[in-house]
């Protein structure tokens, strides 16, 4: 394999896919200012690009019950003024996960994304592969939650363990990574670290600091719990101490990153006052190790802070410089009145005390 090839960067896409995730009533077509703000940059073109295909039933039972995929099957053709059915809601379906008529397609085709991604490393066709409309980490095995059908990364993850022994899985969404830290709880071959807020009554109300892994998974699990209005530094500051060290502990040989972006400012989840240079920052600290690395998307309801801070991270990828202005193109006038590919923080106050960090640092770095 010749070196260029080592440092192919794969790009799941396809017009079909793309659609397809624009028909999740809750995130309208965020999927499609991603892809074309990263093709206004003219970065598509210096990736590989690779369609995905829907995963298969068998594929995604690798992790699902084949009680609840049957069911979310049979909600395909779910029409909004259909009944709610107590099978639906036993499964999760139907509130925090709307149903709507291509909810199956929709789920089957992200699953597959993510799958299609990981398949790019694990053949080594490319070092870095990237499926911005994955990232759905609440699903449990039976349980659709928190916009999340099925659990793709946990899917991605079990392929990648099928070449690479040791996997690191980090999670920056502003929500606790419930649904993959559940499913590697108790391995001592996946780590999972998430980066969340962790506040009474916030979504999921888990990833305490406390939860650290059970059975041969014991300290295979590590959450730091943030509050309300984490700014950058901090932020960026926490996450290359708590990852040099697990690297350095841990020592894996792939890793999966999910970039969710509903942490950032002006998000309508208003929590955190981050900038897409601290998801920037942390991606560039995962690329310096020069390991197999996966990565996926995830929450971010703010759809063109969401589409600038992606399209920002394929362009640390790529190493590629943008330009600050946004480009003309399709959706141009999306981004006014700045028209700015850089976010600004806001003015709201950190309610994350140095006291609080510093205890963060001693109970997680020992
Ligand atoms: C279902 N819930 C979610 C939704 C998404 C996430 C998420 O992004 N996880 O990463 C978590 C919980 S929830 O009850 O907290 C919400 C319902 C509607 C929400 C919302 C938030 C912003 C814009 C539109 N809708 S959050
Ligand atoms: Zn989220």
């Amino acid at each position: 394999m010749s070196t260029s090839d080592e440092k192919q960067v794969g790009y799941v896409y396809s017009e079909e896919y793309v659609d397809l995730c624009c028909k999740m009533p809750r995130l309208e077509d965020r999927a499609r200012l991603v892809h074309h703000l990263i093709q206004a940059y003219n970065l598509v073109d210096k990736m590989k690009v690779a369609r995905p295909k829907p995963a298969s039933i068998e594929e995604i039972c690798a992790f699902h019950s084949s009680d609840f995929v049957n069911t979310l099957q049979a909600c395909h053709n779910f029409d909004m003024e259909d009944e709610i059915t107590s099978e639906m809601t036993e499964y999760g379906l139907g509130y925090d996960c709307p149903l709507f008529p291509d909810v199956f397609s929709y789920a089957s085709f992200v699953t597959g994304g993510t799958i299609t991604a990981a398949r790019l490393l694990t053949s080594r066709c490319c070092s870095i592969a990237i499926n911005w409309f994955g990232g759905w980490h609440h699903a449990k095995r039976d349980m659709a939650s928190g916009f999340c059908y099925c659990n793709d990364v946990v899917l991605g993850v079990l392929h990648l363990k099928t070449v690479f022994d040791k996997i690191l899985y980090i999670d920056l969404d502003l929500h606790h990574g419930d649904g993959v830290e559940d499913a590697f709880l108790m391995t001592d071959k996946v780590f999972t670290l998430s980066f969340h807020k962790y506040a009474p009554g916030f979504f999921p109300g888990t990833g305490s600091i406390s939860t650290i892994g059970k059975g041969k998974g014991q300290y295979y699990t590590l959450n730091i719990p943030l509050k309300d209005g984490i700014t950058d530094q901090k932020y960026t500051d926490l996450f290359h101490e708590v990852f040099t060290n697990v690297m350095q502990a841990f020592q894996p040989n792939a890793v999966v990153c999910q970039f969710g972006a509903d942490g950032l400012v002006e998000d309508p989840m208003r929590s955190f006052n981050l900038t897409s240079l601290s998801l920037g920052k942390c991606l560039s600290d995962i690329l310096s190790y020069n390991l197999p690395t996966l990565c996926l998307g995830g929450g971010g309801y703010n759809f063109t802070n969401t589409a600038k801070c992606w399209c920002y991270l394929t362009s640390i990828i790529l190493e590629q410089k943008l330009d600050t202005q946004i480009p003309e193109h399709q959706f141009f006038d999306r981004y006014g009145p700045d028209f700015e590919l850089f976010l600004s923080p806001s003015n709201r106050s950190d309610t994350n005390e140095s006291s609080y960090v510093k205890e963060i640092r001693e109970k997680t770095l020992g």
